[in-house]
């Protein structure tokens, strides 16, 4: 059986031969001697212009490290030098190259997922001799199964698969665009594969010598054009997620940099195209023909593009337009054109909004901030984990399951409406949070008037579902992680937890415990190690700030999670600063004797539910160039939800349905579809607000609607799908006391239990009705707390 990845070796072994394939086009009229081609030869390995590649990571001490990227163009220099064969790659990262800030914001323990690197400052012409074997990468959406579409591959290279793409800074959701296959046949002898230590357990020292040593060679050729890897100290936080996945063991992470040195010729001279001042672009196409979107990518990975060009015969096909806030949409070919016509292609407004923001958040705090004291940055640590994206996958879910999905068209491009689909996506990072701004500012002056101060204290966020209050803490932890970087701020140690993940609320303790020590301990061991912490002077020690989501599920008889993560902070030695996020306005005083709340000396932030009008510029802020709407349509869904919630999820999530209807309408024949116009998100509408359950939940009793809340919290808390009626009834109780309505006797719950049982909302055990009668829901928790959620404030 040959070797399988004997290429590999044998190419680093023998310094093999580097041909071109196919002829060699001059494209640039400035640059005489530079030819473009579409292919090439390298030892066993070849490599056309669209394929998926593996480049050689030399600074990593593993062999097995490589950095993924996509070939753009391939040229070589006409230098009669080492460093001729160039090939223009676009950058995808694995999860560990992440910067470790960044991975909170995206979950990933799949070690097959990359991102499309989308930053601007990298750059992207590497030697070609440096790519060591060739991968597959699927584009999904970040609803699809992973396997799902990696099945579908008729491949026996690595499939990775892309959702996210991430320009350093945050993480857009990707739809699938045209399906790209590799140029090269897919059936390709295994040893195109870079060769891993799994594939190749018995590797003789002789081997591993010379590869390294051409390793090194090859980092000297390619000086300033290999990745470079910086070490990362968090990487075995990544390790032990990715750990967990069930390995591909012919994948391989790279632990490098997020920063890839730039090539010296460009650095040095011209700069790339996101630096360069604008020139001329002529394109220059022998029979007039329209161009194609890959004609413009040729232009976007050519350097100095003073003069084209373009072949007509280039049968390229490929596209991986973004999802460029300032498109239009309309036309990819045009908006692409636009972008490579534009001298910067990057769009800073994300960056400037927030440091607007940041600055209104410095002049409210006054001086404090205006001359920060130098403070030696270390790096911040984040610990915990963002459930966000999970919950809004989850919603989405449950939407995918009860409407008729759009039919998938992942084989043609992305249409306007499913560009709108995918920006409307509550997991979709927003470039800004509209509407949002003064409590932003609050937040974050709360935060860093403490952290420069080196003192604790305690915020205490609530408000009704969907206004923003998680999104508006997040960005202002990224807005505060992004001061420490550059030194104006202190580190601070960074810990989330979730009082909806946990399936017991003294959880809490061990959970902050392990993310501040990585110590593991019981729940009581874990408060007390914590107490002894913050009662501890340690004038070295960070500061840290604990973000507590869903607080309002830390609920205890004693209460005392939550009178802990009320009271330490006020100790002096702490320096903790708590943000607890809640939907109850006076969660403190009903949990605890007012006494006892007011001397906490809660800071108070309230979220209002959106207006109709904040809720339409939310929609509109995600839509902004793109006409994927009738000017009435979005006006309408922001109407409806401020009528009954105010819930920016909500919003969301009818404008996105309303899409897919407006994409089903879609005449027969016509290639594009219709505006979503007023009658699509009437439907949506109606098919979100009156289904036939959530209709009858809101029209239950209190008894019968405290009952199903009971249900659904007794589920969260035990993990399972079925509970006893003893169970749901102490959870019935709790919720009574927590509201104030008197707790019905045994019996009385007994005919509330019944009553939902024959209208079907649940499920209860035939022939029995004492107290280990087995109880479950016949509508998705889901529904339940949205059909109540405008009773949780009450
Ligand atoms: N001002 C805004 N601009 C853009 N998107 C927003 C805004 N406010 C909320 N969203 C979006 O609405 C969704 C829900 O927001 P978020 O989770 O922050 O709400 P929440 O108040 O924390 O809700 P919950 O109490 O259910 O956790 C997210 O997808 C978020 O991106």
């Amino acid at each position: 059986m040959p070797r399988k990845s004997a290429g590999y070796f044998s190419r680093v072994e023998q310094s093999p031969e580097f041909s071109w394939i196919g002829k060699g086009l001059q494209l640039e009229r400035r640059l005489k001697d530079r030819l473009y081609y579409s292919g090439f030869q390298h030892g066993d390995i070849t490599v056309s212009k669209g394929d998926f590649v593996y480049v050689e990571n030399a600074d990593s001490v593993d062999p097995g490290d490589h950095f993924v990227a996509k070939v753009r163009a391939l040229y070589d220099t006409g230098d009669d030098d080492d460093s001729c064969h160039v090939a223009v790659v676009q950058w995808y990262m694995w999860y560990k190259e992440v910067p470790a800030g960044k991975r909170r914001l995206v979950q990933s323990n799949d070690s097959r997922e990359v991102f499309e690197y989308t930053n601007k400052r990298v750059d992207t012409d590497i030697d070609a001799e440096t790519i060591c074997g060739r991968c597959q990468i699927v584009t999904i959406s970040t609803n699809d199964d992973p396997d799902e579409a990696i099945e579908e591959e008729d491949t026996e290279l690595d499939v990775l698969f892309a959702r996210y793409a991430f320009n350093g800074d945050v993480f857009t959701a990707i739809m699938p665009p045209v399906k790209e296959y590799s140029k090269t046949p897919s059936k390709t002898p295994s040893k195109q594969q870079p060769k891993t230590p799994a594939q190749t357990p018995s590797r003789s020292t002789r081997s591993r010598a010379s590869r390294d040593d051409d390793n090194n060679n090859k980092s000297r050729k390619s000086a300033g054009k290999t990745p470079a890897k910086t070490p990362r100290k968090s990487d075995s936080k990544a390790d032990g997620k990715m750990s967990r996945t069930p390995a591909r063991s012919k994948v391989r992470e790279s632990g490098g940099s997020d920063m890839k040195t730039p090539r010296k010729e460009r650095s040095e001279g011209s700069g790339h195209r996101g630096e360069t001042p604008a020139k001329k672009v002529h394109l220059v196409s022998p029979k007039n023909r329209s161009f194609s979107t890959t004609d413009v990518l040729d232009i976007l990975t050519s350097p100095e593009p003073d003069v084209f060009y373009v072949e007509s015969d280039d049968e390229d096909s490929s596209s991986s337009d973004d999802d460029d806030d300032d498109d239009d949409g309309n036309d990819g070919e045009a908006r692409a054109m636009r972008r490579a016509l534009s001298p910067d292609g990057a769009t800073p407004a994300r960056k400037s909004n927030r440091q607007a923001l940041k600055k209104a958040a410095r002049d409210r705090r006054g001086d404090l901030s205006k001359d920060p004291a130098p403070v030696t940055s270390k790096r911040t640590r984040f610990s915990g984990t963002n459930d966000k994206i999970e919950k809004t996958q989850r919603t989405q879910i449950r939407n995918d399951a009860k409407y008729p999905k759009t039919p998938r068209q992942r084989k043609e491009p992305m249409g306007v409406l499913e560009q709108a689909r995918a920006r409307l996506h509550v997991s979709a990072v927003p470039e800004s949070l509209p509407c949002r701004e003064l409590e932003f500012g609050n937040i974050y002056s709360f935060v860093e008037g403490r952290l420069l101060d080196g003192t604790g204290g305690c915020m205490y966020i609530s408000g009704v579902p969907g206004t923003g209050k998680t999104a508006t803490v997040h960005e202002v932890l990224r807005c505060l992680q992004e001061e420490v970087d550059d030194s104006n701020l202190p580190e601070f140690q960074f810990v989330e937890i979730n009082g909806m993940k946990l399936t017991d609320p003294h959880q809490a303790h061990s959970q902050i415990l392990k993310a501040l020590t990585g110590q593991k301990a019981t729940p009581e061991h874990a408060a007390e190690i914590l107490d002894k912490r913050f009662n501890t002077p340690a004038p070295r020690r960070d500061s840290t700030v604990l973000l507590v989501d869903e607080l309002d599920l830390l609920w205890t008889r004693k209460q005392s999670v939550m009178y802990n993560l009320f009271d330490w902070p006020t100790r002096p030695q702490a320096k903790l600063i708590v943000l607890a996020i809640a939907n109850t306005m006076d969660l403190p005083e009903r949990m605890m004797m007012n006494r006892v709340s007011s001397r906490l000396g809660l800071t108070r932030m309230t979220f209002q539910p959106y207006t109709f009008r904040q809720l339409q510029e939310i929609v509109m802020s995600r839509m902004k160039g793109l006409q994927a709407f009738e000017d009435d349509a979005i006006q309408l869904a922001a109407r409806k939800v401020a009528a009954v919630s105010g819930d920016a999820r909500r919003a969301l999530d009818i404008c996105r349905r309303a899409t897919e209807l407006a994409e089903l309408a879609k005449t027969p024949g016509r290639k594009s579809a219709a505006l979503v116009n007023m009658t699509h998100v009437d439907t949506a509408v109606q098919e979100m607000f009156s289904s036939p359950k959530i209709m009858a939940i809101r029209h239950a009793s209190l008894q019968e609607q405290l009952f199903l809340k009971a249900v659904v919290a007794e589920f969260r808390r035990s993990g399972l799908e079925e509970a006893t009626f003893l169970q749901v009834s102490q959870q019935h109780e709790c919720l009574c006391r927590l509201d104030g309505v008197s707790v019905p006797t045994m019996s009385q719950l007994s005919g509330v239990c019944s009553t939902l049982g024959a209208s079907r909302l649940l499920l209860v055990e035939a022939g029995k009705s004492d107290l280990s009668q087995r109880v479950r829901l016949n509508v998705s928790q889901d529904d339940v707390m949205y059909a109540l959620r405008d009773t949780s404030q009450s």
